[in-house]
């Protein structure tokens, strides 16, 4: 890796929704000056927003943005990036790093031109707070500049990782970019349990937050593997082992290994609609 990417970089978002500004967020945070950054989003309610809230650039389309951004964030949905990108003015050698879910690298060479460099990524929500996790993919002969300012605007999300064949974005988005909502999805479950048992729903709704928060600092900070954390708290003969029993025996990681597999499926769904669509 060469010397990290400096923040004078001109950052344009071609898309205002909730990765861009949490990513933007996260590059105030990090010290990206405010004027460097500049946002496409043509819904004037959340421009208004994105402009009080950063204090960064807004207009309604990426014509207006992009001709002189060194970076472009394509952060619209995978459905709306054909429409998105077909005004859009591009500066010869500069980077256009894409969040958007199955959207392939070669369909955006196609609707943007061979003379960018291209990253295609998968961040996820914790972004917000720094507490992200973004899988990259650059293909071979991208320079290192172009990957090094991938990484840097992602590492102002939390921890980066690359990945060798691009079709594993597909998992990473199944894994940890859609991963936070099965993460809520427990939450809720586990507070509508609670309140099943009689616990009142606000005394239940602060214990489930409160153990998944607990637990998740463990599997960060306790320094062991996360199945002999689970073994710590299963008691022989108790509590815990009867609830685990009937989840293994239910099929719970059956559950997860398909929920996975039709996340990953979507992906590729989502990256064939672009690909055909007129
Ligand atoms: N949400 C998540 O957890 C994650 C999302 N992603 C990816 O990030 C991308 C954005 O997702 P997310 O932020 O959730 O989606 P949002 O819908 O919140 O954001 C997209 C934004 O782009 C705007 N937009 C629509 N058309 C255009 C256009 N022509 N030019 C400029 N902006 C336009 C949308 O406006 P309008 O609402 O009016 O359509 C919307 O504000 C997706 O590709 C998704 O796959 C990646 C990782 C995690
Ligand atoms: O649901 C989606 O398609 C996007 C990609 C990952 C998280 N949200």
């Amino acid at each position: 890796m060469t010397q990290p990417a400096s923040p004078t970089a001109r950052v344009a978002f071609i898309g205002g929704g909730n990765m861009a500004a949490a990513l933007i967020g996260g590059l105030l945070k990090t010290g990206w000056p405010a004027a460097q950054i500049a946002v496409a989003e043509p819904q004037a309610a959340r421009a208004d927003w994105l402009r009080q809230q950063f204090g960064v650039q807004v207009a309604a389309s990426a014509a207006e943005v992009s001709a002189d951004a060194d970076a472009l964030v394509l952060a619209v949905k995978p459905q709306q990036m054909r429409e998105a990108l077909a005004g859009v003015a591009t500066k010869p050698g500069a980077l256009a790093l894409s969040i958007a879910a199955g959207v392939r690298l070669a369909t955006l060479q196609r609707l943007l031109g061979s003379q960018l460099r291209y990253v295609r990524t998968m961040p996820n929500t914790p972004a917000l707070f720094g507490a992200g996790i973004t899988g990259l993919y650059a293909p071979a002969g991208t320079p290192a500049e172009a990957r090094d300012l991938a990484q840097t605007l992602l590492a102002a999300a939390g921890a980066c990782v690359w990945v060798e064949r691009e079709e594993e974005l597909d998992a990473v988005t199944a894994l940890s970019g859609s991963g936070p909502a099965y993460f809520f999805l427990l939450v809720e479950a586990l507070r509508e349990a609670g309140s099943a048992l009689g616990l009142k729903p606000e005394i239940a709704a602060q214990l489930a937050a409160q153990t998944c928060i607990g637990a998740a600092r463990m599997v960060a900070d306790a320094g062991q593997d996360v199945s002999s954390l689970r073994a710590n708290v299963t008691s022989k003969g108790g509590t815990t082992e009867a609830a685990v029993q009937h989840l293994e025996s239910a099929g719970l990681r059956a559950i997860f290994a398909e929920a996975l597999a039709r996340a990953d499926a979507r992906a590729k769904q989502l990256g064939d609609a672009l690909d055909l669509a007129p």
